[in-house]
């Protein structure tokens, strides 16, 4: 470790500062006698501390804030505590937990992480991002905060997500911290509540939209493409139109993804695969039923339409087996209200409602990403239970309060039958005396070896080849013992492993398809290992 800085100056360095771990060489050397307590004391014992510091917390708010205010003294730590706890951790520093913190942002807003771009820095982006400290960023998670998980425009609060999402990169993946970049497009909020409160710290206007709205985010890729021309640009929370705008634009020029149209995609694709080995359906034969129509759901069925390909459909067969049902029920040709996305889902059909077409195509799997909790009604599982022996049950939106059904609901319902999957945590349920343990379908499985495997092959674009990759890695990655026990993914704890897997499967694609620009390493899987950051002092 090189520090140059020495007394408190060292004590107040977040990426250097160890705090009661210095040894007695390094508080001489750093200029820290006089400084801390006397005792010195192992990283082993500061994580300890941590852990029951979090105990003693009443909500997971407050435990939030506890973890952010370590991430700023001592960035070491903070990773061998999410790293070491990723089960009890990853809720607090992710979902469900940052969507309260991101509504409560401005309110609880400290020391400032990651960078805001706003409607005045037009035509001086790119001087202005030289105001970042770092130069080899390696990966961008960007947001304009307008859909936040299922709570809708919380405008500049929407930071709190770029920020866990970069947390899991590290954590999760290995990526090492200062080559990440958490950006906030803040081109303003059509939310009243927050334009009303005093206390709301982004760019108090309505909503850039329309051209001026496009030129701000081109200027913005083009700035990070100057400035660090190897990063991998992730978009996350747009509102579903501007989503597919921006991922259509620049998927095939820039190194690039949408997470919730294709990291989304990858997850579930994964669980359903996974699910016909509990429920022996072939997966080229698989019915799947959406509710929702938006841009996760969507993206789903994009990835599923190449995966049924690969088994030998036609597109045209690929798309009959994939239906949709939104606010208005069944997605069928002749609607005057779809995007653009849905269309190739319109099938000619009768248009009815949801329980009607659960009825009528007969599902094997249903996926909510609906963003209204509560849509998996007691009739919905009860029929999906009488069609299937074991109903797959997807609740993927986020936080839990806006889950369509929750996993106790899922067993109860199903009578203990539902292979339930959703995308923020629940607990193990007890059904009549047997232990359920409800998996998570969360795009945090596989964005962040993603990332990790197109950064190391400094991949010129991300085609849906690698998702497909990745999909199908982590599927593999599922053990018999956890498909005994009707999980659809693997244990979190195992995330390091998982998403290096992943990484190694997804650049060894990239090489494959000729779009790696690095040169290929001699062991692929020992260089990304060597790469991965280490929290350890
Ligand atoms: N688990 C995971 O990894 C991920 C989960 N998500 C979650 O998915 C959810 C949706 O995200 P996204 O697709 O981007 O959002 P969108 O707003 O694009 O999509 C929501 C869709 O649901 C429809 N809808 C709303 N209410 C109902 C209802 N009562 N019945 C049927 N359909 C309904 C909407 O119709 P209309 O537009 O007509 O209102 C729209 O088609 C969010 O909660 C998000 O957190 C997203 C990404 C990843
Ligand atoms: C998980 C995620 O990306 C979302 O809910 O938007
Ligand atoms: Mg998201």
């Amino acid at each position: 470790m090189k520090i140059r800085n020495k007394g408190f100056e060292v004590l107040s360095d977040g990426k250097h500062n160890k705090s009661v771990a210095f040894t007695r060489e390094e508080r001489e050397l750093y200029g820290l006698r006089g400084l801390l307590p006397y005792s010195t004391v192992s990283q082993d014992v500061q994580v300890k501390r941590i852990m029951d510091g979090l105990k003693r917390k009443s909500t997971d708010i407050e435990r939030y804030i506890l973890l952010s205010l370590l991430h700023d003294r001592n960035e070491k730590l903070f990773y061998r505590v999410v790293t070491e706890y990723i089960e009890e951790v990853m809720p607090i520093i992710y979902t469900p937990t940052v969507g309260q913190a991101c509504k409560e942002f401005s309110n609880n807003f400290k020391r400032t992480r990651g960078f805001y771009i706003t409607p005045e820095d037009k035509g001086e982006i790119s001087k202005i991002l030289d105001n970042w400290p770092e130069d080899y960023v390696k990966v961008i998670v960007v947001t304009d905060g307008e859909r936040i998980l299922g709570l809708g425009d919380l405008g500049a609060n929407g930071m709190g997500i770029p920020i866990g999402k970069l947390e899991l990169y590290c954590a999760c993946a290995g990526i090492h911290p200062h080559q990440c970049l958490p950006v906030m497009l803040d081109v303003g909020t059509n939310n009243d509540e927050l334009l009303d409160d005093i206390l709301y710290l982004g760019y108090p206007f309505k909503r850039l939209q329309g051209e001026e709205y496009f030129e701000l985010v081109d200027e913005f890729v083009q700035a990070v493409q100057e400035k660090y021309p190897k990063a991998l640009i992730q978009f996350e929370d747009f509102l579903t139109p501007n989503a597919y705008t921006l991922l259509n634009k620049y998927k095939d020029k820039v190194l690039c993804f949408n997470d919730d149209i294709q990291g989304t995609a990858a997850v579930a694709l994964s669980g359903v695969y996974a699910s016909t080995r509990i429920t022996g359906i072939p997966f080229k034969d698989l019915k799947v039923m959406f509710l929702g129509a938006g841009s996760a759901a969507t993206g789903i069925a994009d990835l599923m339409v190449a995966a049924y390909m690969k088994e030998g459909l036609s597109k045209e067969e690929a798309h009959r087996q994939l239906w949709f049902v939104d606010v208005n029920g069944l997605v069928v040709e002749g609607r005057g209200d779809l995007m653009e996305h849905n269309l190739p889902y319109a099938h000619s059909h009768e248009q009815l409602g949801f329980e009607e077409a659960i009825n009528a195509i007969q599902p094997h799997i249903l996926i909510g990403a609906t963003g209204v909790g509560g849509t998996f009604t007691q009739t919905v599982i009860e029929k999906m239970t009488a069609l299937n022996d074991r109903p797959v049950i997807f609740a993927l939106s986020n936080p839990t309060s806006k889950a369509e059904c929750t996993a106790e609901q899922a067993y109860e319902w199903s009578d203990g039958k539902a292979i339930f999957a959703s995308g923020s945590p629940f607990d193990m349920v007890n059904y009549k005396g047997q232990e359920f343990k409800p998996g998570q379908g969360n795009n945090a499985y596989v964005f962040p070896g993603i990332g990790l495997g197109a950064i190391i092959c400094n991949a010129k674009n991300i085609p849906d080849e690698l998702f497909l990759v990745a999909a199908k890695t982590l599927s593999d990655l599922v053990s018999d013992e956890d498909i005994d026990a009707g999980a659809l993914y693997p244990k979190l704890k195992e995330i390091r492993n998982l998403s290096l897997e992943i990484a190694v499967a997804v650049a060894d694609k990239a090489y494959e398809l000729g779009i790696a620009k690095n040169q290929k390493p001699h062991n692929l899987r020992k260089f990304i290992t060597d790469y991965m950051f280490n929290p350890e002092y």
